[in-house]
């Protein structure tokens, strides 16, 4: 069964930012989707736009089905009933998330008191259950934010997020904040929750190896646009893209010694989305660009089985990875 149905959504900040282009993404229930891409991609920006979290100053347009039903077109009664029901979000950087004044347990109560027919003291019962799943002692539920470690306060979150029994779960950056041991307890924490309650899970990061090591898919996102996506296994291990494979590159594959000397980095950054280059947007950077690039738009088209990219290449039957790799530029 179809979970989320993105369909040509478009998000554009006053003053012109086009932060988000044409996004289409479709989420069965309980897979497990990675959306990548360096800062700047517009990743949050459609994070946020999935349960109409962004700022009024951003005009959103397209249709976002939720379990077939249109967020986009919610009433306010409706949508405030989705969120944290439907979907929830944990927010990268939990301390900013979190209010420094309340007890962490009255804040994890609060969605459920909001969303729930329950006493106070049933609440205080899910929440003691919430703290526990998440590996805090119940306990803790007294403490103050700036009580818990970067670690506890995330799993915090990611309480809050389950408090209300989501079908989806919209995580973004979710270990960013975390050193490396304990961004592989949240990232194991995430997986087992989504595991054992079959929630359907999308996952934000830049970090190509993360996200190919939780999901089943992955979308690379460029400008505000998807430009690669497929399993997540073979878009992070042969990206047909050269932003993908540039991407993939930057990162060492979780637990091989030997990818720490695999190439890194690629020269500039993203465009600012009041100002896109013309053509494909990702022609500046892009070692195998050609000169039509410059000039014509890319969508995104068949790239083996159940793969889609967005690059000349694909068309022509070349390999972009190869000019990637190798630093070449084609003209
Ligand atoms: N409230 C806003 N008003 C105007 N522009 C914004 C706003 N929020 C984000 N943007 C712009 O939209 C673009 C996409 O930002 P977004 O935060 O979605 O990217 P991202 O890929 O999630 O990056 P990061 O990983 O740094 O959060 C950026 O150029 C950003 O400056």
């Amino acid at each position: 069964m179809t979970l989320l149905e993105v369909r040509d959504l478009h998000v554009t900040y006053a003053g012109g930012g086009r932060a988000v282009r044409g996004v289409d993404l479709s989420l069965e229930a309980g897979q497990k989707l990675g959306i990548a891409g360096e800062s700047g991609c517009g990743k949050s920006t459609l994070a946020l736009a999935l349960l109409r979290l962004l700022p009024a100053s951003a005009k959103v347009t397209g249709e976002i089905l939720l379990n077939g039903e249109d967020v986009l077109a919610m009433k306010w009664g409706r949508l405030r009933a989705v969120r944290w029901a439907g979907a929830s979000i944990v927010f990268q950087g939990a301390m900013h998330s979190l209010n420094a004044v309340h007890r962490i347990g009255d804040q994890i109560a609060e969605p459920i008191l909001l969303h729930r027919k329950t006493t106070p003291d049933e609440a205080k019962k899910k929440v003691a259950e919430l703290l526990e799943h998440v590996g805090l002692p119940a306990a803790r539920a007294a403490a103050y934010p700036h009580e818990l470690s970067g670690g506890q306060r995330q799993r915090v979150m990611i309480a809050m997020a389950l408090a209300c029994d989501p079908e989806l779960i919209i995580a973004d950056e979710p270990t960013t904040a975390l050193d490396v041991m304990i961004q592989a307890q949240i990232l194991r924490l995430i997986e087992q929750l989504v595991a054992e309650q079959d929630l359907g899970l999308i996952m934000i990061s830049h970090d190509l190896a993360v996200l190919s090591d939780t999901c089943d898919r992955l979308a690379v996102m460029y400008a505000g646009r998807v430009v690669e996506e497929g399993p997540a296994g073979e878009v992070y291990e042969n990206a047909v893209h050269p932003y993908g494979r540039a991407l993939s590159a930057a990162f060492p594959t979780i637990g091989d010694p030997a990818s720490r000397f695999a190439p890194r980095g690629l020269p500039g950054d993203p465009p600012d989305p009041a100002a896109l280059p013309s053509g494909c947007t990702f022609h500046p950077r892009c070692p195998v660009a050609l000169d039509v690039c410059a000039s014509e738009d890319q969508v995104l088209r068949e790239a083996g089985p159940g793969r889609r990219a967005a690059c000349v290449h694909v068309e022509s039957g070349d390999s972009p990875a190869q000019g990637v790799e190798a630093g070449s530029k084609t003209a």
